[in-house]
């Protein structure tokens, strides 16, 4: 499997408009790629809390539409990164869509765990309920979105699920580089799953972003690793080693579920 992640720069020098065009073209350019992902929030900048609201748009709006067409023109399935998506009840939601190589909105995953401890995102939008997988032709993806990466619950919902392939966009800041990359591998190795996880480049709201966009093997090796710039990182995968990973060491088979809450020990 052929993916390419697009590790897009969002600087405030340039249009959310400007931008789209800019992203179509690049995926365009990934034809003969399998999958080909963009980061979160990308259209307004993970960390424009003040461009939400006018950022905001329904989830078949004009980035759902640039997307279809470029997925479809490249013949490529799409994880379009995630999109700032008005509910119809007005609800703001941090919303991936992931599309198929004719377009279609294949899924859509509603960002679980929101950033910002009590501001920014956290009261902005609204959180998500619902674990996303998409079956893909060789493998099937799990979705999750930047600060979810913390939550290592919720990759196991999803490995539970059936994924194989966990895909997640992200605007992660440059100061926490090292947490990035560390939950990547961490995700990678106890889930024993592909990690191709796709960052911002680029500085927006006066928070660099990371970059350093990375894809890690089921046993926490690095297959590819961007730099910090704008730059298309791709990479060939195997998606079989999954299997072949979880049948040579089987750990995922030795979990206890259902632990009994820890006893205090009396004094
Ligand atoms: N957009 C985000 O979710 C940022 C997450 C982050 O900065 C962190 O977890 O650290």
């Amino acid at each position: 499997m052929r993916a390419a992640l697009i590790q897009i720069a969002v600087n405030e020098d340039e249009t959310a408009e400007e931008r789209r065009r800019r992203a179509a073209s690049l995926v365009i350019a990934q034809a003969g790629a399998d999958l080909v992902v963009l980061p979160e929030l990308w259209t307004t900048g993970a960390f424009a809390f003040g461009a939400f609201d006018a950022g905001a748009e329904p989830l078949h709006g004009p980035t759902y539409e640039a997307m279809a067409k470029a997925a479809s023109d490249a013949g490529v399935w799409l994880h379009a990164g995630s999109i700032p998506e008005r509910a119809e009840d007005g609800t703001l939601f941090n919303t991936s869509l992931v599309l198929s190589p004719s377009g279609d909105l294949a899924a859509a995953y509603r960002k679980i765990h929101r950033f910002g401890f009590d501001q920014g995102e956290a009261v902005l939008m609204g959180a998500g309920t619902d674990l996303v997988t998409v079956p893909l032709p060789g493998t099937t993806l799990g979705v999750a979105t930047c600060y979810d990466l913390r939550f290592p619950e919720l990759f196991r919902g999803l490995v539970d699920a059936g994924a194989e392939t966990l895909v997640i966009p992200a605007g992660w800041p440059e100061r926490r580089r090292s947490h990035w990359t560390l939950l990547a591998q961490a995700r990678a190795v106890e889930n024993q799953a592909f990690v191709l996880a796709c960052g911002t480049a680029g500085t927006h709201a006066g928070v660099p972003q990371a970059g350093h966009s990375i894809v890690v093997d089921p046993w926490g090796e690095v297959l590819a690793e961007a730099g910090a710039d704008e730059e298309v990182l791709t990479v060939e995968f195997d998606p079989a080693t999954v299997a072949a990973t979880r049948d040579r060491f089987p750990a995922l088979k030795d979990r206890v579920l259902g632990l009994p809450a820890p006893r205090t020990p009396r004094p």
